[in-house]
């Protein structure tokens, strides 16, 4: 059984949506440095992107365009599947275009390492990957990550653009569920 509040089925909060900000202003003054003076084009990966692409892409100051894609690789529940799936491709060619990839979350890896040799394919000029989380675990599929936001323990999360089941991603903190949302 859920709660009535989203916010009441979390059992700890990791991160409160302050230092969310913080830590996401910071990231956005790297890239901001990194490409000045470049077009950079940012790929949204949805669902989970959708909170960090539209607080980050307003918190940088340089010029960028922002595509999507749709990629699934987790059912219903906390497990991926291990089976990576595009389920809508970018609208844009980003042959010769700076790509810079944004994610919500890095976990086993297996999406990323699907998803940037799917890219790299295309002959962008640069690609590189944003992700607000990262688990230990995502070192096994040895992506190469550029910015991230948070390294994190290896427990299911949810908040800020995260997921269990299709909900609590408008939970602004980012924690972890109480048992009985699992029951
Ligand atoms: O590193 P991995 O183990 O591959 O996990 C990371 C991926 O899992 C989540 O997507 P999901 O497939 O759940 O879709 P969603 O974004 O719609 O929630 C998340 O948004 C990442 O894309
Ligand atoms: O910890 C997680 N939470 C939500 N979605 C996810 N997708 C991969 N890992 C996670």
């Amino acid at each position: 059984m859920d709660s009535a509040h989203v916010a009441d089925d979390l059992t700890r909060v990791l991160y409160t949506p302050e230092q969310v900000t913080e830590r996401l202003q910071a990231v956005a003054a790297e890239i901001d440095r990194d490409y000045a003076g470049q077009d950079l084009l940012l790929v949204g990966v949805l669902n989970g992107a959708v909170m960090v692409m539209a607080d980050l892409s307003r918190s940088l100051s340089i010029h960028c365009r922002m595509d999507w894609m749709a990629i699934s690789s987790y059912g219903s529940g906390t497990q991926s599947s291990g089976v990576v799936r595009i389920l809508k491709d970018l609208n844009t060619d980003i042959s010769g275009r700076h790509v810079l990839v944004v994610e919500d979350i890095i976990d086993t890896g297996l999406t990323l390492s699907y998803l940037i040799s799917n890219l790299r394919s295309r002959e962008p000029a640069s690609l590189e990957i944003m992700t607000m989380f990262r688990k230990p675990e995502a070192q096994r599929n040895a992506v190469e990550v550029k910015y991230v936001g948070f390294d994190i323990p290896n427990e299911f999360v949810v908040g800020y653009g995260l997921d269990y089941d299709g909900r609590y991603r408008n939970l602004t903190a980012v924690g972890t569920l109480a048992p009985h949302v699992y029951s």
